[in-house]
């Protein structure tokens, strides 16, 4: 579905992503991982069109249409063809309702995009889609309640309501769970992998944890470079993968591996 080959991105004399050939399947949930640094921001910013590569090529062919290349494309025409991301930093209106964040970002992905202002009327059409959204994502009882309201976790629930309107076929999930209390990353955990029982996700998280139970594949990135690529216990495994996070976080000693249970 979506496939890179060579992918690179160079800061002066930084490679950022370093040639990189990735695939994302239909209905996968992969991961991308790697220390601080490792490049996995840049590769998501090449994805949207946020950044253009310096070489490579980035290949999208969406459920109903024919194969096209994503790069000089602009963001919100990428967005237009079905590929959405999620924020680290916190995407929503403050000041708007919790349904109004999700149908102004359904219409943001409709043909009414540019409307969006002046034709405020027109919005109500997307209603049903929002609340669809919102059951989905755990928050139709919230619906009124304005954004700035919400609990922490919540907010990162609304994101993902906000990159699922649209209908895409592939979600970019950049750290959902980043600053989520305990008690919520289980619904976050739940909310991630429901969505990719119908959507093709890249999921950037650095709760290795969370990585190990919840991806069908694990990508990791070293210093731009793409330095293991299989599912979550290969990786766990890999010596490669190990010496990239020495002084950081160990694969083989994750909670998992001994209860099964995310810390
Ligand atoms: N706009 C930029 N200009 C110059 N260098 C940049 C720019 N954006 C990123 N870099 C550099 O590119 C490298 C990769 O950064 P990137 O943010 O993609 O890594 P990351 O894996 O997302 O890191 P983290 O896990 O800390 O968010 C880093 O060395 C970073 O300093």
């Amino acid at each position: 579905m979506l496939r890179t080959n060579g992918l690179t991105k160079r800061f002066g004399g930084l490679t950022a992503v370093d040639s990189v050939d990735f695939e994302l399947a239909e209905n996968e949930l992969c991961s991308l991982i790697g220390p601080n640094g490792a490049g996995k921001t840049t590769f998501f910013n090449l994805l949207t069109g946020a950044l253009s590569p310096t070489d490579g090529e980035i290949e999208f062919t969406p459920h109903d249409g024919a194969q096209r290349s994503l790069v000089g494309a602009e963001p919100h025409e990428i967005a237009a063809m079905g590929i959405h991301r999620s924020y680290q930093v916190t995407n929503v209106f403050p000041g708007a309702t919790v349904l109004e964040n999700v149908r102004v970002a359904a219409q943001a992905a409709g043909p009414d995009r540019l409307n969006i202002w002046r034709n405020a009327g027109a919005l109500d059409r997307y209603l049903d889609e929002a609340y669809a959204v919102l059951d989905r994502v755990g928050l139709a009882d919230a619906a009124e309640t304005p954004a700035s309201a919400l609990s922490h976790g919540a907010k990162r629930q609304l994101e993902v309501g906000i990159a699922l309107a649209g209908d895409p076929d592939v979600l970019l999930l950049d750290e959902p769970n980043a600053g989520v209390s305990s008690e919520s990353v289980g619904r976050i955990i739940d909310l991630i992998e429901d969505v990719a029982t119908d959507h093709a996700v890249l999921l950037v998280e650095h709760n290795m944890d969370i990585v190990m139970e919840v991806s069908d594949r694990v990508v990791v990135l070293n210093q731009g470079a793409v330095i293991a690529d299989d599912e979550p216990e290969a990786v766990r495994g890999d010596p490669a993968v190990q010496e990239a996070y020495l002084g950081g976080y160990d694969p083989t000693e994750s909670d998992l591996a001994t209860d099964g249970e995310p810390a």
